[in-house]
């Protein structure tokens, strides 16, 4: 029984990924585009969410300023989900809405990127977020799902927006984890070339 449900989740999440691949191919090579246009004209990808999601933030980040798959120089990324002192002033300060969106004004500049990263389109911080980066001049790549929820309202034409097309917040995750590797092996691909990474 257990074995099964665990073999079902196999399934579907593997389903889901063949069906995204037709929808999302288009959005996440806008993202690479975005992103690749950010970081070699001197700009910097700040990423944000919570729960899994800063996972995933702090996942994209390790793997812009250390390495993806291959050799190539260090690439401008920051986590908005680390630093606890600034955290907990900003949410004991303002309120827990602002624990992003602050930072973003602090350190974000025209032409960076904003990496906004919610299941659901619909936490209240990370929309601030999106909104303090639009004040900057950022472009924002957000990557969300069932339907987009508010995210879809707010972003601007020059945004990209990769929707995983499902309701399940585990799901969706996996997927967001997905798209995050193919930024990652695109902005190499475009860096360094196509062929085949040795690891
Ligand atoms: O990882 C999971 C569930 O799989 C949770 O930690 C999840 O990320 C949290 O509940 C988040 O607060 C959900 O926020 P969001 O994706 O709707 O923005
Ligand atoms: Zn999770």
């Amino acid at each position: 029984m257990l074995e099964q449900r665990i073999q079902q989740n196999f399934i579907d999440s593997a389903d889901l990924k063949y069906q995204a691949a037709q929808t999302l191919s288009k959005p996440i090579a806008q993202a690479v585009q975005a992103v690749l246009a950010c970081v070699t004209s001197g700009g910097k990808v700040l990423a944000c969410g919570n729960g899994g999601s800063a996972a995933d933030a702090q996942h994209f980040s390790a793997e812009f300023v250390g390495r993806f798959e291959r050799e190539r120089p260090e690439l401008a990324a920051i986590a908005l989900t680390v630093d606890s002192s600034i955290l907990t002033a900003i949410a004991n300060d303002y309120d827990f809405e602002r624990i992003f969106a602050k930072q973003v004004r602090a350190l974000g500049q025209a032409g960076d990127v904003l990496l906004a990263i919610t299941t659901s389109g619909n936490s209240a911080n990370v929309l601030a977020a999106v909104e303090a980066a639009h004040e900057r001049e950022m472009t924002v790549v957000a990557l969300t799902g069932r339907g987009g929820g508010r995210m879809a309202s707010v972003l601007r034409e020059t945004d990209v927006h990769i929707c995983v097309p499902h309701e399940r917040t585990a799901r969706i995750q996996e997927v967001h984890i997905l798209a995050i590797h193919c930024i990652c092996d695109g902005v190499d691909a475009q860096l360094l070339g196509d062929q085949e990474s040795p690891t």
